[in-house]
């Protein structure tokens, strides 16, 4: 019997890791494993997810959308052949993929034989569209909201009823007879995905070949080995702020004992407690994310550099 595969999409900072980690915590009774893509070389989400040593795959430092799509199916077969074998498998895109080759690599016959692509779900940030509503003209969240069966509208919270409307009605017209589910912090409902039916989804026409050979964004990772002063990378983090699209670092700052996850999507930065770092990692990392050619990487490693205490 193939392992059913939940594909999650959505643009930088939406909430995939988050949805990600209530899949996995979810009492569904299933044994899952997940993969996930970070677009950088720190792949910070890896951490972030609940029990992460446990069946979970890390590919990083580039898209599995372009260059890591062989890694991909060789990840899918190693996790198939675990012992016990996993009972579904949650495969996250970086924020920059178009799942579309994603998805075509999924329904290649002898891969769906052992590993059957179930849904895909892409999650959209409420926030962001209140906030920038020409996001949704997009090429490449078009591309991600068309590939998803389902669309998670995360971060309702964040967004009073009638912008929640507005952005609602927007995508229905967008995307007609499509399920869109309004979330807070990722609790998609999780019988809805990964069942036993492999039709639950049955009109997946096969999307057309992606228009994002390159992805256009550059992902700059830094490291310390010490720790930074709390006001130094306050001011350099809004400096910078304007020439990012996505930041996220666990980070420790002077005088406090405790490191903290450090997220910024668009404009907006939030500190939060961070896991406890794995053995042998440095305990500053921070992966910053731009279109490309905004970032000048000297000059942005120099001012990350005059942060360390
Ligand atoms: N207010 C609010 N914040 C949320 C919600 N879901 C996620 N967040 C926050 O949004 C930020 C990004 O969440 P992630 O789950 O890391 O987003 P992502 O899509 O995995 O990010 P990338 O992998 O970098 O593309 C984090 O600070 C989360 O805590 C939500 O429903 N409401």
């Amino acid at each position: 019997m193939s392992v059913p595969v939940l594909l999650v999409t959505g643009f930088l900072g939406a909430g995939k890791t988050t949805v990600i980690n209530h899949l996995l915590t979810a009492p569904h009774g299933k044994r899952l494993a997940a993969v996930v893509n970070d677009f950088g070389a720190i792949n910070i989400d890896a951490e972030l997810l609940a029990g992460s040593a446990e069946g979970m795959v890390a590919l990083q430092n580039g898209c599995i959308c372009c260059t890591l799509q062989g890694d991909l199916l060789r990840t899918l077969s190693l996790l198939l052949r675990r012992d016990p074998a996993p009972e579904g498998i949650v495969i996250e895109t970086s924020g920059v993929s178009d799942p579309a080759e994603i998805v075509r690599s999924l329904l290649d016959p002898v891969i769906w034989r052992e590993a059957a692509l179930d849904a895909v779900l892409c999650v959209a940030d409420a926030q962001a569209l209140a906030d920038r509503p020409a996001m949704l003209d997009d090429a490449l969240l078009l591309s991600q909201l068309r590939a998803g069966d389902v669309i998670s509208l995360n971060k309702a919270d964040a967004v009073p009823a009638g912008q929640l409307a507005d952005i609602r009605a927007r995508l229905a017209a967008l995307l007609p007879g499509r399920t869109v589910l309004e979330t807070r912090c990722g609790r998609v409902p999780a019988g809805l995905f990964l069942s036993d039916d492999p039709l639950a989804f049955p009109d997946r026409a096969l999307p057309a070949a992606s228009r994002f050979a390159t992805p256009g964004f550059e992902s700059l990772s830094w490291t310390a080995e010490g720790p930074l002063s709390l006001p130094r990378f306050q001011a350099t983090v809004s400096r910078l702020a304007p020439l990012l699209v996505r930041a996220k670092g666990i980070l420790r700052f002077e005088g406090q004992q405790h490191p903290m996850l450090f997220q910024m999507v668009g404009q907006r930065a939030t500190f939060g407690a961070a896991p406890a770092a794995p053995p042998g990692v440095a305990p500053v990392r921070l992966v910053l994310i731009a279109e490309n050619g905004r970032l000048q990487p000297d000059a942005v490693r120099a001012l990350l550099n005059d942060c360390r205490a």
